[in-house]
């Protein structure tokens, strides 16, 4: 039996505060820090580079994205997709564009995808939303070189469920060549008794469903060359962090599938994320390597 069926409520919620186990900051510090930093980035990065912003991929309004736009001239231009975390009830896109600055640099283009955040939004509906927002890219942005996905915590979650799409029901087939998950969380049966699923209202069909533990064989069918990197912080709470593991493990024993366990040492769960405002932080400097940009 997995820890978190033997854990009293209180140990279950303590565990999925990311806030309560960064060592740098209180919990309530840690999340003003992470806004604030995250805002100011976004900001920079609309003062930098040539955006496209509010750009619907579908009908609801909040089915809309930012596009980043490279600054250098290059025939080689990747394309990142970056799906924000907070808990499926946090943060938008607004700022969601902070690590735009050093990759638009290197000639990416970072397109940053808004989402129905609970309670307007249910997970299904989180997923779908996350799915066609690919689907939409795709087929404006025919001519990248390649796709790339980055999602952070929440985020990771949904593009670990992009990564499980059966695209037969969409009109284009993705071929996602990277996926960087970073701090993820990808069985959502554990949160199902705590405080997060409060505005989620997950029943427990819904968590199976929605979670890329379940659907590791759809992965491998629709995402069997895309190179997956799934990042943990080193002070993410023992839960979070074997969330991470299980996942990377599960996709290690499905066979033909590339994928790495990066642990990134002196973080904690927010400012993994945060620090890509900086072209020569670690994870940057993987994104990049992988996009072939270094
Ligand atoms: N209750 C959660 C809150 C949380 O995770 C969060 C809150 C605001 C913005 C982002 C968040 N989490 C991850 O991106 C915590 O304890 O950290």
């Amino acid at each position: 039996m997995s820890r978190w069926m033997e854990m009293q409520k209180d140990e279950l919620e303590r565990q999925y505060s990311p806030s309560h186990w960064s060592q740098r900051m209180s919990g309530d510090e840690v999340i003003k820090a992470h806004v604030k930093a995250l805002k100011e980035g976004t900001n920079r990065a609309q003062s930098v580079a040539q955006t496209l912003l509010n750009v619907p991929y579908g009908e609801g309004e909040g089915e809309k994205l930012d596009v980043y736009l490279p600054t250098t001239t290059s025939l080689d231009v990747p394309l990142v997709i970056y799906i924000h975390g907070g808990y499926w009830q946090f943060l938008s896109k607004e700022e969601s564009g902070f690590m735009a600055v050093p990759l638009v640099h290197k000639g990416v283009v970072v397109v940053a995808v808004g989402y129905d955040i609970a309670p307007k939004g249910n997970m299904d509906l989180m997923v779908s939303q996350v799915r066609r927002s690919v689907a939409y890219v795709i087929q404006q942005y025919s001519h990248i070189s390649g796709l790339y996905l980055c999602g952070h915590s929440a985020g990771a979650h949904l593009a670990a469920m992009v990564l499980s799409t059966d695209w037969s029901q969409y009109n284009v087939t993705p071929h996602i060549k990277g996926a960087f998950l970073v701090s993820g969380i990808y069985d959502l049966q554990p949160i199902l008794s705590t405080y997060v699923n409060e505005p989620l209202k997950m029943t427990e069909e819904v968590a199976l469903r929605n979670s890329p533990s379940q659907l590791v064989q759809q992965l491998k069918r629709s995402s069997s060359n895309c190179d997956i990197i799934v990042a943990v912080a080193q002070n993410d709470s023992p839960e979070f962090r074997k969330q991470s593991e299980d996942y990377y493990k599960a996709l290690g024993s499905a066979g033909g599938l590339k994928v790495t366990l990066v642990d990134v040492p002196n973080t904690d769960h927010f400012n993994i994320i945060e620090q890509l405002v900086d072209g020569n932080y670690q994870l940057t400097q993987l994104l990049l390597t992988m996009m072939e940009k270094i």
